[in-house]
């Protein structure tokens, strides 16, 4: 459906997108996701048509989009800077894109209402854009991008304004909409929470390249290096030699899968595998923090020697603040980072 081959964004001597090849399959929902700069937006905005490519192609269906302008393009945008218009009631907000492509009023009329139903606003057509929610304005834009049956949906920062509840609803409603109607969708956000409910695949962006591609399982299974591990907010990572199934790291022998790349490299450790014991046994630490993540407690260590560390426990299992415990490791909760 969708192909990116080689495409590079400039300003001035900065780039934005830096060589990016990416294919979107039809029906997939990609989730491109990164920090602040690192130019996810760009990149949407190039395949749109918004920004011009200084290199590479942008590729729709095998054809180069190369001069073809946004409106040409068959694609569903949903961008910030493309609010709702104020002036207009929910419906003609909807049928914007069918009145530009000279559908009668009937058929309009029709499509409207269908689409709303499908948003969960049915009968909102004479309501004011205005006197609507947040998370009400955010469906009244998803209908007004999908009326006319684009065939790739774009989406930046989609619910991005929505307070954190909202947004995990309205996530889980998308993914069946996108799933119900076969949409091929292309996001971007910088919520990894948001990427990871949404997507069938997410690609992890840094400094305009592509950083990590995967299914979410995969990605968060296996980062591909220290930078995605720490995005993901996992921050228990050490240089490490690797010899067969353990490594030698600072907080001591750390067993790792078998299989793992070998010698100089860093490790992660995923909270889940930081196992807290009797101080007698494996690595002494201290109880610097403990905070309450809803299912579980999120246990800050400090051990005698390298970083800090983070276990994750049972509400009944945490350690107080200020006792000393051991750690020990379990190796299907280990990365070795290549
Ligand atoms: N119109 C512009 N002129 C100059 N530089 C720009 C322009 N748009 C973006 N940039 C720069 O390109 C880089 C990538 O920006 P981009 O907005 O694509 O990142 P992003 O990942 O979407 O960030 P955010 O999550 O903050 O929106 C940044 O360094 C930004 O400052």
């Amino acid at each position: 459906m969708l192909r990116l081959d080689g495409v590079t964004v400039r300003f001035g001597a900065r780039v934005a997108v830096d060589a990016v090849s990416l294919d979107v399959a039809d029906h997939e929902i990609v989730c491109v996701l990164g920090p602040s700069g690192s130019g996810k937006s760009t990149l949407l905005r190039a395949v749109a048509g918004l920004q011009p490519v200084d290199a590479g192609r942008v590729l729709l269906d095998g054809a180069d989009q190369a001069g073809v302008p946004v409106h040409r393009r068959g694609l569903g945008l949903m961008f910030q800077d493309h609010q709702l218009f104020p002036q207009r009631d929910v419906g003609g907000n909807v049928a914007f894109g069918l009145r530009m492509r000279g559908v009668s009023r009937k058929e309009q009329a029709a499509r409207v209402a269908e689409l709303l139903d499908l948003v969960g606003l049915p009968g909102a057509e004479r309501r004011a854009v205005a006197a609507l929610s947040g998370g009400e304005q955010q469906r009244v834009a998803l209908a007004r991008a999908l009326a006319p049956s684009p065939r790739l949906l774009m989406l930046d920062e989609p619910l991005g304004q929505l307070d954190r509840g909202l947004r995990e609803r309205l996530v889980v409603e998308l993914r069946h909409l996108f799933g119900r109607l076969g949409t091929t969708v292309l996001a971007v956000t910088h919520d990894q929470g948001e990427a990871f409910a949404l997507a069938d695949r997410v690609v992890v962006m840094r400094d305009g390249r592509i950083a990590q591609s995967g299914t979410p399982l995969e990605v968060w299974r296996r980062p591909a290096s220290e930078f995605v591990a720490r995005f993901l907010g996992f921050d228990n990572v050490v240089e490490a030699t690797v010899s067969g199934e353990a490594a030698d790291t600072v907080w001591g022998k750390v067993p790792v899968p078998a299989g793992s790349p070998q010698g100089g490299r860093q490790v992660l450790v995923r909270p889940a595998g930081v196992r807290l014991g009797d101080p007698a046994d494996g690595l002494r630490c201290t109880v610097e923090a403990r905070t309450f993540r809803g299912h579980h407690v999120a246990v800050r260590l400090r051990p005698d020697a390298g970083p800090p560390l983070e276990a994750e426990c049972a509400l009944r299992d945490a350690p107080d603040e200020g006792a000393v415990v051991g750690v020990t490791f379990t190796s299907d909760e280990v990365v070795v980072l290549s």
